[in-house]
């Protein structure tokens, strides 16, 4: 970049501007250099979800730490590794923690993984997350398969796309209508369909937090449309889809969005962790048995 214009960048340009393709190609090179397999499939777990990841057999773990140019998870409930290895026979690459935004990451760095995961030869990313529920006739434990999302920040100059574009990664100008690939929700609705398990399906949508919503930021996104909210998913979900990866995502409903102005009640992080622990044992058998169907 420039010298004379490096102040006057936006945080999301300057990640975009240092993390170049070949920056990010070393990251995912120095990773396959140090296993056997090659996997097709990147699964992100979301809050008290990271579970899943111990479900990896024959696993390499990588701690954030250790990547080059890797970030560090910083949220309780995300561990911070990269796990790869098979679960259930299938070659995955697994990110046991998240990064958020509201850690103090650029959007554009929370989501470098992604195009990691992209050079690494991923086609299929697997995003979870923990989420309140808004609809109004969802329970806690639910399980949404995400179909769309409204993310405020991502209309704004914390887009994770903001910056010079590498079209080796994607297009300067990606369509944001078909994120959420109709094929593989379909493909999971059959298997809880299978297996018994009831499933929701809506619209997911995030602010940067770390605060919970307001009450009137609720009750616009029920007006919107929206169904689960969180703070997290819709920035990879978009960087997976502009670098040519096929998307799936869903959402566990931690904890319900308080939407009556005098209630007593408010959403808390350990209350997420709880009910994510106690339905990650029905979220992991979802997941492999997908993992399975989809790797064919
Ligand atoms: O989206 P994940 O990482 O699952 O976590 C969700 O849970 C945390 C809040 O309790 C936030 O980090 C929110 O995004
Ligand atoms: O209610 C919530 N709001 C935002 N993020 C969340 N993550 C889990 N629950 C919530």
């Amino acid at each position: 970049m420039n010298e004379l214009y490096s102040n006057h960048i936006n945080l999301n340009a300057v990640t975009n501007s240092e993390f170049t393709y070949e920056r990010v190609k070393a990251i995912a090179d120095w990773l396959l250099a140090r296993v056997d397999t090659r996997p097709r499939i990147a699964i992100v777990c979301g809050s008290g979800l990271g579970g899943l990841a111990e479900k990896v057999q024959n696993s390499m773990v990588f701690a954030y730490e250790q990547i080059p140019d890797f970030p560090r998870s910083t949220v309780v409930g995300h561990k911070g590794n990269l796990v790869i290895g098979l679960l259930d026979n299938v070659p995955v690459v697994c990110m046991q923690g998240r990064f958020h935004s509201y850690e103090g990451y650029s959007n554009a760095l929370c989501t470098m993984p992604m195009k990691v995961f992209k050079l690494m030869g991923v086609e299929t990313v697997i995003l979870t997350c923990a989420a309140g529920g808004l609809n109004l006739s969802f329970d806690v434990g639910d399980i949404m398969v995400i179909k769309d999302h409204v993310a405020p920040l991502l209309w704004t100059l914390q887009n994770p796309l903001v910056g010079l574009n590498d079209d080796r990664f994607g297009p300067r100008f990606p369509a944001a209508n078909k994120i959420y690939n109709k094929k593989l929700r379909e493909e999971f609705k059959k298997i809880a369909k299978d297996k018994n398990i009831d499933l929701r399906e809506g619209v997911y949508s995030s602010f940067g937090g770390p605060c919970y919503e307001t009450v009137t930021e609720l009750r616009a996104l029920l007006q919107m449309g929206v169904d689960a909210v969180g703070m997290s998913t819709a920035n990879e979900a978009l960087v997976a889809s502009y670098c040519g990866m096929k998307v799936f995502a869903i959402a566990l409903v931690t904890n319900k969005a308080v939407i009556d102005y005098d209630s007593d009640n408010h959403p808390f992080h350990e209350e997420v962790i709880e009910t994510a622990n106690r339905r990650a044992q029905v979220l992991q058998e979802l997941v492999t048995e997908f993992v399975k169907k989809i790797s064919f």
